[in-house]
């Protein structure tokens, strides 16, 4: 126990897993690191011991009874596997909410559970395409910088939900040394790292292999990479993306900034499915999040593994006490 405000768990969509992995994260972490979920308490497992409470001071000492929730009414059950339209607009409401209670204190920080991005953009009017860019408009458009972290691995892709075709006209020199310079600045705030390590993928094939296979490395990647060494920051790079994910390979760097999100988000899906946690880097509020989605195929059957959620939920207590002793800052 830090001392701090408890993590306020959002519900995510009511149909995918979120509540069965809350549950499960309830059952591993009891009190020692107290949170609660803001959601509708009708849409939890039957049979989950809940604790529902008025006040997010009031889930250290209902973990020790229950689930504790902050309710949120939605109009509908959960149905597992079939989200509904009229359930979508709380799904929202319930992360800004989180937000709010994280901004004014009486929480310490935002794990979210996962969101179908498609059923709050069709039936929410959501406009982002992830908690990640909505995070980074309710912080008045700070850039939000998207980091996978693992103790095998940790990935930052530059760009993020975009289209494959997308990447190489969104790429420029500003966003992926802001982004890299994000990155550094969280590796030390965050994970209390003093020097961090960054190595940058190239874009292409052989990192281009010298003009032969793409130009973008050494038009500018690598220009730019020479810029932040020159400047004394500990930036490799740009590597081959076929080889930088080895095991000999990632101990030479402390996080991988990549150019997109599958080249990120492979390998650590690949390594550490089961415990990898997705963590909003450039944000005024800590914010974690497991580092899968909705699991609409699997949802309500009791199988979902929790393991996930209760990384992300010990990592946001263990950043935000990171931050409130000015640990690494
Ligand atoms: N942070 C978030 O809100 C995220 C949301 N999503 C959303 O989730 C939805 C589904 O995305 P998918 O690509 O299908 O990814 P997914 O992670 O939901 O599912 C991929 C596969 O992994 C399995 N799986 C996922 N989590 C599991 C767990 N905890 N235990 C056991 N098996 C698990 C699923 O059953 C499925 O077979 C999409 O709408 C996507 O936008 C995806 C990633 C993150
Ligand atoms: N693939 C990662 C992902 O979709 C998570 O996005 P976000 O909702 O955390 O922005």
């Amino acid at each position: 126990m830090t001392g701090l405000p408890p993590v306020a768990v959002t519900c995510g969509d009511p149909s995918g897993i979120g509540p069965e992995i809350s549950l499960g994260a309830w059952r591993a972490l009891g009190a020692d690191v107290p949170f609660f979920v803001i959601g509708d308490p009708a849409h939890f497992p039957s049979g989950t011991p809940l604790a529902v409470i008025d006040d997010p001071s009031q889930a250290p000492a209902a973990a020790a009874t229950g689930l504790p929730v902050l309710p949120h009414a939605f109009p509908d059950p959960a149905r597992p596997g079939r989200p509904t339209p009229a359930n979508a607009p709380g799904v929202v409401e319930v992360i800004r909410r989180a937000v709010d209670l994280t901004r004014s204190g009486e929480a310490s920080a935002v794990c979210t559970a996962p969101i179908s991005k498609k059923v709050l953009a069709d039936h929410a009017g959501f406009g982002f395409p992830g908690h990640t860019e909505f995070l980074a408009d309710l912080a008045g458009g700070a850039q939000a910088v998207m980091m996978l972290a693992s103790d095998e691995l940790r990935v930052v892709p530059a760009t993020i939900h975009i289209p494959l075709s997308a990447v190489p006209g969104a790429l420029t020199p500003e966003l992926l040394e802001s982004v890299i310079r994000i990155t550094a600045k969280g590796l030390v705030r965050d994970f209390g790292l003093a020097a961090p390590r960054i190595a940058v993928a190239g874009l292409n094939p052989h990192a281009g292999e010298g003009g032969l296979l793409g130009a973008e490395e050494m038009r500018w990647i690598g220009p730019l990479c020479e810029d932040l060494r020159a400047e004394g920051m500990a930036v490799a790079g740009p590597l081959p993306a076929d080889t930088m994910f080895h095991a000999e390979a990632r101990a030479r760097y402390d996080a991988a900034v990549c150019m997109y999100h599958d080249q990120a988000l492979i390998p650590i899906k690949t390594l550490a499915f089961d415990r990898g946690v997705n963590v909003t880097l450039g944000l005024p509020f800590v914010r974690t999040s497991p580092d899968h989605g909705t699991a609409f195929d699997i949802a309500g059957q009791g199988i979902a593994n929790p393991a996930s959620m209760i990384a992300a939920i010990r990592l946001a207590a263990r950043i935000a006490a990171t931050r409130a002793s000015g640990g690494g800052a």
